[in-house]
């Protein structure tokens, strides 16, 4: 699907609406607790500014109802100290105040609007011509000459901000999106063999993205690990235990069991299942190999074992691609760190290599892994890519 990149956009004098994925983790107090989101979209928004456009920055800042629903005070007083041009934060989103800001920027000067999703309607999900017609994308195109999304992390949603401002204006992708689109669109040029590791806790986007490349002949092996590989020693017959089962039942993720078994009937010698688990026994790591599961009814799965490393790590170092997708394991703890650390640093030797995953990029933050090819900024939108299914927010900007 072709879309408008930055090249094709005459930038000078013009007023943008940008649409950046900041959605950010925020200490006890209401800061960010990580910006890395934040200097993913520097170079795009440089550029704007550089080439003279006036900035009106769209964002969301977590879910209504969560603890980091909060302002984007902090994210515009963050921006004007990343961004050598001047960055000012307004407390509304799409009010005479908010159009006030927006018609008041000089050529390389931004605005961040307020929250999104302070108003209602964005944290709903409407077809792109029906979200043209929302109060935000009514009341702010008549302030725009032109729309720029940049929000890949949130391209999956199809909300007001991220698919009605196309058909109102002419749309354009950022340079993070540029690139995301680019190297996670492409994945069937890539090196074999194409190993995916599938672990984290997404157990119906992992299955559904472990279908999807087995279905096109996309993969060569697809390694489980995390609750997605509890979910398949399940699916396989093995008795996990009664702590992991509960886990499993709580989370919803029951019934994908099946789906699992369906899998490995029709792709058996291609999905690799951990031949061992750790659990935490006596406030120590134990590991159990698959002969002796059950672990006792209190013990869950937490982490892959030493044995399930080992097996791994073989196929990552001869793999020609890996992408990769979620913690092996509860790697916030360090008792039960290993199986990540290990198979990420494995990862990061291959000939290409991609990541995707918000709790993926802070664990490779916590092990110090660089080196990787690309590392997205998105976790879910990432996921819907590698499943083939379209973004919405892309195909809202495609022609
Ligand atoms: N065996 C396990 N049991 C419980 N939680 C796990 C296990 N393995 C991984 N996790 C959890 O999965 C979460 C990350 O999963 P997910 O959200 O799918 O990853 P990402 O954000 O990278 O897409 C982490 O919080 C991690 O603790
Ligand atoms: O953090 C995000 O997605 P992610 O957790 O899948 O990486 C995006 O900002 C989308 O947020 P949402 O999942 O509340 O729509």
């Amino acid at each position: 699907m072709p879309v408008q990149t930055l090249d094709d956009l005459a930038v000078q004098g013009t007023t943008l609406g940008v649409r950046i994925d900041i959605n950010s983790p925020l200490t006890e107090s209401g800061d960010l607790a990580d910006d890395a989101r934040l200097r993913a979209h520097v170079d795009t928004l440089s550029e704007l500014l550089e080439r003279g456009g006036k900035v009106a920055i769209l964002a969301h800042q977590g879910r209504p109802g969560s603890d980091d629903f909060a302002s984007l005070s902090p994210h515009a007083e963050r921006l004007d100290e990343l961004l050598s041009y001047p960055v000012t934060h307004c407390d509304a989103t799409f009010s005479a105040d908010a159009r006030k800001a927006v018609g008041n920027l000089r050529e390389s000067e931004a605005v961040v609007l307020e929250n999104t999703r302070f108003y209602s309607e964005e944290y709903m999900e409407f077809p792109a011509e029906e979200a043209a017609e929302t109060h935000l994308v009514d009341c702010l195109t008549p302030e725009l000459d032109v729309y720029v999304n940049d929000a890949f992390a949130a391209a999956h949603r199809s909300q007001p901000s991220l698919v009605g401002f196309p058909t109102r204006l002419p749309g354009y992708v950022g340079r993070v999106m540029e690139s995301e689109l680019d190297v996670l669109g492409d994945i069937d040029a890539t090196p074999r063999p194409r190993v995916y590791v599938v672990g984290g806790a997404k157990v119906s986007d992992s299955i559904a993205v472990a279908e999807n490349v087995l279905e096109r002949d996309l993969a060569d092996h697809v390694l489980t690990a995390g609750v997605v590989g509890n979910v398949f020693l399940f699916a396989d017959g093995a008795d996990l235990g009664d702590a992991s089962a509960d886990f499993i039942h709580d989370q919803g993720y029951w019934d994908y069991i099946d789906d699992a078994a369906d899998l490995l009937e029709t792709y058996g010698d291609k999905i690799h299942l951990p031949k061992d688990t750790a659990v935490e026994r006596d406030g120590e790591r134990v590991e159990i190999t698959r002969s002796d599961f059950p672990p006792n009814e209190d013990e869950a799965a937490m982490d892959v074992g030493d044995a399930t490393i080992t097996a791994y790590s073989k196929i990552l170092r001869d793999a020609g691609t890996v992408i990769l997708n979620g913690p092996a394991g509860v790697f916030e703890d360090d008792t039960f760190a290993d199986g990540t650390r290990e198979l990420y640093t494995e990862a990061v030797n291959a000939e290409y290599s991609i990541v995707g995953g918000g709790d993926t990029a802070a664990a490779i933050r916590k092990f110090g892994l660089s080196g990787f090819d690309h590392v997205s900024t998105g976790g879910g939108a990432c996921l819907r890519m590698l499943t083939g299914d379209p973004l919405p927010a892309v195909k809202a900007l495609s022609r």
